[in-house]
């Protein structure tokens, strides 16, 4: 069987470089290009990448996106930063190039998916929840892009439920003090040397409190999904947001 011809973007990163000995260690992949910022774009035409996995920032993404989409290079993309604008951009290269498949998922780590499908069940059956990430200080971006998706799952599950809004007397703060509101679900991003990826998803009800947490202690934590994102791209057409969808997570 021919192997899967995958290039890294943002290879000299830290998950962009863990994600190069991923694919180098992988028996169904072969590594034909790791670029990095400044590296021309047409080198991956030109190495006949298949699938190209982008790590790199929310200012390069785009135009890396777009690139790939143009030239048929199915991607698989960790980079935060996304918005509606951006998706329906997306969408209108991948229109253009109906069999091109793209990933983008918020988080790799199949904890980090667990937890949020967690929330999701649980959110409408509490009075309240509220969401605190907890990452290194040389991440670029707040709130993290798994604590935005993870809100926006809760606020969903909760709309769908006809769940009341949270109680919260607050009458006076300070500027940060409850958090962002991400959907009207109150999101804490804490930095912290020492600490790597993390998040909990606190939810209290009457004379209880349950806490979901998950730690990401290692970038090799979000490998496994980054090859399974490589190796179900590939037959996906179109954008797929969301590891869950290449799970079966009953
Ligand atoms: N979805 C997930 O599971 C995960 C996502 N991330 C996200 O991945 C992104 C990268 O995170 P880190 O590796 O911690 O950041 P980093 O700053 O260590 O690495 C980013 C790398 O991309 C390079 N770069 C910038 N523009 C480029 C371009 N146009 N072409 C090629 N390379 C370019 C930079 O020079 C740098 O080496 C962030 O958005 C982060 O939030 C990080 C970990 C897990
Ligand atoms: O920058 C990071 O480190 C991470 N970024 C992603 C995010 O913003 O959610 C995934 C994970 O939290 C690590």
């Amino acid at each position: 069987m021919s192997k899967l011809r995958v290039a890294v973007l943002g290879a000299k990163g830290r998950i962009g470089s863990e994600a190069v000995r991923a694919v180098e260690a992988a028996d169904d992949m072969e590594l034909v290009a790791a670029l990095g910022r400044g590296d021309a774009l047409e080198t991956l035409v030109d190495s006949g990448a298949q699938v190209a996995v982008e790590l790199t920032t929310p200012a390069s993404v785009m135009d890396n996106l777009e690139f790939c989409v143009r030239n048929g290079i199915h991607a698989v993309v960790g980079t935060t930063g996304w918005t509606d604008e951006r998706l329906a951009q997306l969408k209108g290269w991948l229109a253009a190039s109906p069999d091109t498949g793209v990933l983008i998922a918020p988080n790799f780590s199949i904890g980090a998916v667990l937890t949020m499908k967690f929330a999701q069940i649980a959110a409408p059956l509490f009075a309240s929840v509220e969401v605190v990430e907890l990452h290194h200080p040389n991440k670029v971006d707040a709130p993290s892009g798994t604590a935005t998706r993870t809100a926006q799952l809760i606020a969903e599950a909760r709309r769908r439920a006809g769940t009341a809004p949270a109680p919260d007397a607050t009458a006076t703060a300070l500027d940060g003090a409850r958090g962002a509101d991400v959907d009207g679900v109150p999101v804490h991003a804490v930095r912290l040397r020492g600490l790597l990826a993390h998040q909990e998803v606190l939810l209290g009800g009457e004379g209880e409190t349950l806490t979901i947490r998950h730690d990401s202690l290692h970038h090799s934590s979000f490998m496994p999904g980054i090859l399974l994102g490589v190796r179900r791209v590939v037959s996906a057409p179109g954008l797929t947001f969301g590891l869950e969808h290449f799970l079966d997570l009953g």
